[in-house]
């Protein structure tokens, strides 16, 4: 089923019959879908249904087997990955791990320059942490790490930004912080995917790719897609009584 979308924009990316995964397993299986460009697509599908296989397509870290990715833009995209996924022992503090985003301008052994350290403050400030920007990035609560993860994509200043779960187990303030950012940065011209299990923030999106075992269920206004019956459907839920 292809719902119709809101977002009626041009396309920043396009897939078309993407096949990709890991070697021996493959997880996107086919999948034709857009994502619009400077607004905010949703990724949703049960556990171990390919959401971050699809962010690492996006983000052209995962191969294809078969089809084609097209991007509107050719600058480098941004993919915040799961806090989860970043160690816990990195001897980073909150203004390296951030600095870090701008590596994709100069490089990791060029000097900073006045523009790239006015940028780290910025993105710091948007996501609240510069008081942070001192501590060890290992000793940061969940929430913290997590903003200063969204603030080190910010840095990088990307056409298309690529967030994995952003706010899984994130108190509502630090949720609300970091969607207020997204908010801003779509407005700003920045198109935002984030694969998310919080359908509230799914619901707000501009646009949402449902996905079940590595393929493509829905694709359009979130609240076409999100259907109480599609939920019940891809997570094998029983169905309601109905009167
Ligand atoms: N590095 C890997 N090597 C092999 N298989 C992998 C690897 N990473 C993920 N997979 C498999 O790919 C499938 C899809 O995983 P993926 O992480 O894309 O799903 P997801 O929808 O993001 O799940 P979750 O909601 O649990 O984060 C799963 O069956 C998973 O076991």
């Amino acid at each position: 089923m292809h719902a119709t979308s809101a977002a009626t924009g041009p396309h920043e990316v396009s897939l078309r019959d993407v096949t990709a995964g890991y070697p021996r397993r493959t997880v996107l299986r086919q999948l034709t879908a857009s994502v619009p460009q400077s607004a905010t697509t949703a990724v949703v599908g049960p556990n171990g249904s390919g959401k971050s296989t699809l962010l690492g397509v996006l983000a052209g870290v995962r191969p294809l087997t078969s089809g084609t990715v097209a991007r509107g833009h050719a600058s480098p995209p941004c993919l915040v990955v799961q806090r989860s996924a970043v160690s816990d022992t990195l001897p980073l503090t909150v203004r390296e791990t951030v600095t870090m985003g701008r590596w994709a301008h100069r490089g990791p052994w060029r000097r900073l320059d006045r523009r790239d350290r006015a940028v780290v403050d910025e993105s710091m400030d948007r996501l609240g942490i510069r008081d942070l920007a001192d501590r060890q990035l290992g000793e940061l609560s969940g929430g913290q790490r997590q903003r200063a993860l969204v603030a080190q994509g910010l840095a990088q200043e990307a056409d298309l930004f690529l967030l994995d779960e952003p706010t899984t187990g994130l108190d509502l303030a630090a949720r609300d912080a970091i969607a207020a950012v997204l908010g801003a940065v779509t407005a700003e011209g920045v198109t935002v995917v984030q694969a998310t299990h919080d359908l509230d923030a799914a619901l707000v999106a501009d646009h949402c790719l449902l996905l079940q075992d590595g393929r493509l269920v829905a694709e359009g206004e979130p609240r076409d897609v999100l259907t109480d019956d599609a939920l019940r459907r891809v997570w094998a839920l029983p169905s309601r009584q109905r009167s």
